[in-house]
């Protein structure tokens, strides 16, 4: 770029090297919506050597993600994102490959039909995790069980989306010679990515791998690859021995793309296990940290407003009625209006926008009684917690349907309780950077008992 001939949108100084890396802190939101202040909808800053343009208003995120999404339609992964993703689809650049990946995922996983035609995947894990939630209080009913929500709803999701995409529940499932299973794998990926590396923008340092991210980050994906070889082994055995199973998944599904050479799905390109492997892993990894932290922040909203947790009580029992026997499943989330303002308001929460929202800090799901039409799979430009266009987040229909229904089926089931001598007001709602996502500091933890 020639500064001269180039005007750059206005921005703060930047020091050598550095850049304007100093002013971006650990809540790196919070820094950027405070430089947006000063510097307007649309700053110049240098991240290290890396010239980045950051947008922060409705109008210009619809210029940007829609009217020229084409020329924004490429990632700037980290060091260890290029490693990571060669094969799939959430790192690399936009292109015929990446709309052919991506369209494996999405018409066979993620689409909206394809989720509802999942519900009773979905239930049956549910049900599954309600049981043993219920056997784990039982066991021991003289101690006080706290549950990390976050956790458990990880643990539930992801082993949702594994027998979705691999056929059967195996986040818990070991890793020969580790000691670690799958999940923990899975969540260490995670950390791997979202690493904040200051080297990330100062490439020529990359080679150094610093905080040895690419070292560790070899290790686990050579042992996580193996694991998803090893379950498309056992597809190919059964595939061999023509043994008839009534239920086909995602691994059986992009087999046959690979056997079959199936042109309208992948013509032209090679299309090997590697490409299998990393096409499913980008599945459950886009999955692995996202949902259950937007879950948590659901949750906490509900048990700090108390109002909102009684009015969501009061609407489950006309709609479903006290029989706790009765699950509450995918087909009744229509009925369910005021839950829907609660996922949404909470996602609109992080929008945070003031110049958009009345209070935009506050978790006010009655904002959408009047405003019904708010959208947040991408067409609203005021909330976007998906992104929008072509690099939109392909899992939010699998995201609103399982936080609607875990949220519903947690609150039907059970009484969740604060720990002796917090009150919802008191609960921390300090906020940290994990990389991917924004989280809790202190993690939310509930004691529930079983509904009578
Ligand atoms: C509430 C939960 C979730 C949130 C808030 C979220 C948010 C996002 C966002 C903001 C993006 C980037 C969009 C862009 O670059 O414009 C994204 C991308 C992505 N998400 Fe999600 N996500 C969630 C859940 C999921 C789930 C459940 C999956 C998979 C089952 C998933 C898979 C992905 C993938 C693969 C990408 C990369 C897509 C591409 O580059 O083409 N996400 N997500």
């Amino acid at each position: 770029m020639n500064g001269e001939t180039l005007r750059l949108p206005p921005g703060p100084k930047p020091l050598p090297i550095i850049g304007n890396l100093y002013l971006v802190r650990s809540l790196p939101n919070r820094s950027l919506h405070r430089l947006s202040q000063t510097y307007g909808p649309v700053m110049y800053l240098k991240l290290g050597v890396v010239p980045t343009v950051v947008i922060s208003s409705p109008e210009l995120a619809e210029l940007v993600l829609k009217t020229h999404d084409l020329h924004f339609s490429n990632r700037v992964p980290s060091h260890f994102g290029r490693l990571f993703g060669s094969k799939g689809f959430a790192f690399i650049d936009y292109g015929s490959y990446w709309r052919a990946a991506r369209k494996l995922a999405v018409s066979q996983v993620l689409s909206a039909g394809k989720v509802m035609s999942f519900s009773s995947i979905m239930e049956e894990e549910l049900l599954l995790f309600i049981k043993n939630l219920k056997d784990f209080i039982s066991d021991d009913a003289t101690t006080d069980h706290f549950v990390s929500v976050k956790n458990k709803v990880a643990s539930l999701t992801g082993n949702t989306l594994c027998k979705i995409t691999l056929g059967r529940r195996c986040m818990n499932e070991k890793i020969n010679g580790t000691g670690l299973s799958f999940g923990d794998l899975c969540g260490e990926i995670i950390k791997l990515l979202s690493h904040h590396n200051i080297y990330d923008h100062l490439p020529i340092f990359n080679w150094l791998d610093v905080h040895g991210v690419c070292r560790r980050g070899k290790v686990v994906l050579r042992l996580v690859r193996g694991f998803i070889d090893l379950i498309i082994d056992e597809h190919v055995a059964k595939r061999e021995s023509n043994e008839k199973s009534n239920s086909s998944d995602f691994i059986d599904f992009l087999l046959s793309v690979m056997h079959d050479k199936k042109q309208e799905w992948m013509a032209g390109f090679d299309f090997d296990r590697s490409h299998i492997i990393s096409i499913v892993l980008d599945t459950i990894i886009g999955a692995t940290d996202t949902l259950p932290s937007s879950f948590e922040w659901v949750f906490v909203e509900v048990v700090r407003n108390q109002a909102v947790m009684e009015k969501l009580k009061r609407e489950l029992k006309k709609v479903i009625g006290n029989d706790r026997e009765r699950m509450i499943k995918v087909s009744d989330l229509p009925e369910l209006k005021y839950l829907a303002m609660v996922v949404k308001g909470e996602l609109e929460v992080a929008s945070r926008d003031c110049k958009v929202w009345e209070n935009a800090e506050e978790f006010i799901p009655e904002r959408f009684e009047d405003d019904h039409e708010v959208d947040v799979r991408g067409s609203d430009f005021r909330v976007l917690p998906f992104g929008s266009g072509r690099r939109a987040c392909p899992g939010m229909n699998f995201s609103l349907t399982m936080i609607s229904l875990v949220l519903a089926n947690l609150i039907h089931s059970f009484d969740w309780q604060l720990p002796d001598g917090i009150s919802p007001s008191q609960i921390d709602m300090q906020e940290k950077y994990d990389g991917l996502v924004i989280a809790l500091v202190t993690p939310l933890l509930l004691k529930p008992t079983p509904k009578p």
